[in-house]
């Protein structure tokens, strides 16, 4: 008989299920603790309850569990410094999305050879989120497969559909059944009317295929998720975390009747990703919250331990501590963009 299907196929390699994943890596009472309590201050924060300002903060991309693990110690101790002015989330990426080609990830390939064992490479990202939350340190990530959040989403306190599946309708209903507050970036075209549309479909209740707790395929119904939010990030029209977009997106949001308050990416479109630039659009964010803008409850830094980024191609041994991906601020340039962040929200507090 013809063969007619899975003809660009080249194999098919069973994946132990999700719930095989999280009983050898169980998140536990004391992180799920961290998990829950870090959920509801960015839940408070973003609905304007908590006065504070989300960050979220870390590398573009982990490839370097060890390498993630020493900033996550580092920034550890700038969240508790700042606890009473930012909720510090750290930006752990295990998936990439690309605009054409290029390494997708540490769950798709973390060897970053193209061996793709995608085994090995959840087991790292779940062992690293659980080492991370150990330190007290939540955690925000990237949703782009539809399957992988089963094997991490329980253990992750904020999420983002990225610029490239905001318009996914795969994507939207995703986020209409995660657990966390879930925000959508505007379109790389720079429209954010395409996130507000987003939040629409991500808080409204869906019905599609997935994959449930034991790996089988299954008809998913989900609630909807009343924390979807909008995160601007600029695009191809230029940045739009200045005064204007941002009043200009605000005036949409209630429009639209979403109360949320705005995430503004400080890198990608809004810096062009070059990390000198992402430190002087930080402060003019942090120029805004100071002068009293409410409407922005969230920030978002691409940082490592070391600035810039670096190629995987290029044959070179690789930079301890620096991005494979986009160019990220350093370290020092990150507290430093930390402390002015903290030091807008005292401002817009005494302002109040
Ligand atoms: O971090 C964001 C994206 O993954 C990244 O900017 C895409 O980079 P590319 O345009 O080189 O694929
Ligand atoms: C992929 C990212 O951003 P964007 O979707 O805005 O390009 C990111 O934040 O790593």
């Amino acid at each position: 008989m013809t063969i007619t299907n899975d003809l660009h196929v080249a194999a098919f390699e069973p994946l132990e299920p999700p719930s095989a994943l999280l009983a050898e890596f169980p998140l536990g009472g004391v992180r799920a603790n961290v998990v829950e309590r870090t959920r509801q201050a960015v839940r408070d924060v973003l609905t304007g309850e908590d006065d504070r300002l989300v960050v979220v903060v870390g590398p573009c991309s982990v490839h370097d569990t060890k390498a993630a693990l020493d900033y996550a110690r580092r920034l550890a101790a700038a969240a508790e410094k700042h606890a009473r002015d930012l909720v510090i989330v750290m930006r752990v990426y295990f998936e990439k999305p690309r605009t054409t080609l290029g390494w997708k990830g540490l769950i798709n390939d973390p060897g970053l050879d193209g061996t793709y064992d995608v085994r090995r490479g959840l087991r790292m990202a779940r062992e690293l989120l659980l080492d991370i939350l150990d330190l007290g340190v939540p955690v925000g990530c990237e949703f782009l497969d539809p399957i992988s959040p089963q094997y991490i989403a329980d253990a992750v306190t904020w999420g983002a559909i990225g610029a490239r599946t905001t318009e996914s309708q795969v994507h939207r209903q995703l986020a209409s059944g995660l657990s966390m507050p879930v925000g959508f970036k505007n379109a790389t075209d720079g429209s954010v009317s395409v996130s507000i549309d987003a939040c629409h479909v991500g808080r409204s209740s869906h019905v599609f295929f997935g994959v449930d707790a034991d790996g089988r395929a299954s008809v998913v119904t989900t609630t909807g998720n009343e924390d979807c939010h909008v995160i601007l990030r600029g695009g191809k029209g230029g940045p739009n975390h200045l005064p204007g977009p941002v009043a200009a997106t605000l005036i949409a949001l209630e429009k639209a009747g979403l109360k949320h308050r705005l995430v503004i990416d400080a890198s990608h479109g809004n810096s062009g990703k070059d990390h000198v630039r992402q430190s002087g659009v930080a402060a003019e964010i942090a120029d805004q919250i100071a002068a009293g803008q409410n409407g922005i409850g969230g920030v978002m830094l691409e940082s490592f331990l070391v600035g810039g980024r670096q190629d995987l191609e290029s044959g070179r041994p690789l930079t301890y501590g620096q991005s494979v991906t986009d160019a990220c601020m350093s370290w020092a340039a990150t507290e430093e963009a930390l402390a002015s962040l903290a030091r807008a929200v005292v401002a817009r507090r005494a302002a109040a």
